[in-house]
């Protein structure tokens, strides 16, 4: 019997805290999660630090002990039985490691945030086109049943016209005890700041119900109007507030985040709401922790209230994630490459872009600069 089963093998890049995460997700049986199509397979991991460092990686990951463990990512990406690579390095190293896998022909699934400026990510885009290989920005809120099921019902027009969408991601850190100047959420060197690394998240709500549910043609980047407080210390951002105009219809993207203040304030995911979707008829509320959403309040406006004869229940609906749920972005990639796709429906190349496009503009606005030597498009350069 010919068996419909699809198996994709991993090539990780880089041993730090979430690709150990990713990696550990992509060893859970995919039947867990009703996925019956496709397969997993890690054949071979590599660290910048050691070989020695790259197999305890694979070994505390659980992964079989067949697979090979590589002292550098340059000689992860010649070999043969890899069908993908997963880069999770700093956002500083995302361009210089991505490209090194697009230039020997690799399909590429690359941390959020993407590069640290668009003028990087349309580079990595068009090698892309050229070696015919699939590349997608990790943003793995994006492949959440929970999204896409929120997404159809937006669609379906249940809450009327989206008119605002408001959007958190925020920790609440003491930035000098938890993570010090070094650290890659502050360090310059490294793109730290709130921006990059959080703010993706709440942009990635705005985004992903306004602009992603507009009929492709009718896109259009928003309007940017944005504040950013920086870090004494490094001079990265630690607050950055951003509100985003969306042609056609003016509708407002509100996207916070804030390293000093969550919106939940003990940051546990179990106070308020960092989501909320409004539309004419109701909205949408989302709670738990934006990266990782497990609830939502469905609230129809008062059916009394002149104009808005909301058609829908209040209801609180919460899904069970069996795993970290990175094995979602994971699955896109796999029925990615089965189908020939280059790029995923759920964050495409051109969305990709204008997200980072967005985060530039903010950065202008705000007047956060990395070093020139990780903003350039400059390849290759020494010591990535
Ligand atoms: N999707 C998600 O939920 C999350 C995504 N992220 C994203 O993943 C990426 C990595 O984050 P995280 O795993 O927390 O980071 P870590 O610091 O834990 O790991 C980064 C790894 O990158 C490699 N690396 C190569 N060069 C450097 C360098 N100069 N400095 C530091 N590390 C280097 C190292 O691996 P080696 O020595 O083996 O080469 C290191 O272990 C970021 O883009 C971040 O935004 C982070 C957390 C959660
Ligand atoms: O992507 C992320 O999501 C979870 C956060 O804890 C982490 O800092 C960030 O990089």
């Amino acid at each position: 019997m010919v068996s419909n089963l699809y198996t994709i093998r991993w090539g990780i890049l880089a041993t730090g805290g979430i690709a150990q995460t990713f990696t550990k997700d992509l060893l859970i049986d995919p039947a867990t999660r009703n996925a019956t199509d496709i397969r997993h397979s890690v054949v071979a991991a590599a660290s910048s630090t050691s070989s020695d460092r790259a197999a305890k990686f694979l070994q505390e990951c659980g992964v079989p002990s067949t697979a090979k463990a590589y002292a550098s990512y340059k000689e992860l990406v010649t070999d043969p039985d890899i069908d993908i690579i997963y880069i999770a390095t700093p956002h500083s190293h995302h361009y210089q490691n991505a490209r090194l896998c697009l230039e020997a022909g690799k399909n590429v699934l690359c941390e959020k945030a993407f590069t640290t400026n668009a003028a990087q990510a349309k580079i990595l885009v068009q090698i892309a086109k050229e070696k015919g290989v699939f590349l997608m920005e990790a943003v793995w809120t994006r492949y959440f049943p929970l999204v896409k099921e929120l997404q159809s019902i937006v669609q379906k027009g249940t809450i009327g016209d989206v008119k605002r969408v408001f959007a958190d991601l925020s920790y609440k850190k003491d930035v000098e005890k938890e993570f010090g100047p070094e650290h890659r959420m502050v360090n310059m060197d490294l793109a730290g700041g709130v921006l990059l690394d959080l703010g993706i998240y709440s942009l990635t709500w705005v985004f992903q119900f306004i602009y992603h549910l507009q009929p492709p043609s009718q896109r259009q980047a928003p309007i940017v109007a944005s504040s950013m407080t920086k870090y004494e210390k490094t001079g990265c951002d630690e607050m950055t507030s951003i509100i985003l105009t969306f042609p056609p219809n003016n509708t407002h993207g509100i996207a916070t985040t804030n390293i000093r203040v969550s919106h939940d304030p003990d940051y546990q995911g179990t106070a308020g709401a960092p989501i909320r979707i409004q539309g004419t008829l109701g909205e949408i509320q989302v709670t738990g922790l934006s990266f990782r959403p497990t609830t939502y309040t469905l609230i129809p406006a008062s059916s009394t209230t002149p104009g808005s004869p909301a058609t829908f229940k209040q209801e609180i609906v919460t899904h069970e994630i069996p795993g970290r749920g990175m094995f979602w972005e994971a699955d896109e990639c796999a029925r990615c490459l089965r189908d020939g796709k280059k790029e995923s429906e759920g964050l495409g190349w051109e969305e990709s872009i204008v997200i980072m496009e967005t985060m530039d503009e903010v950065r202008r606005q705000g007047g956060v600069k990395y070093p020139e030597r990780i903003e350039s498009t400059e390849y290759p350069l020494e010591g990535f």
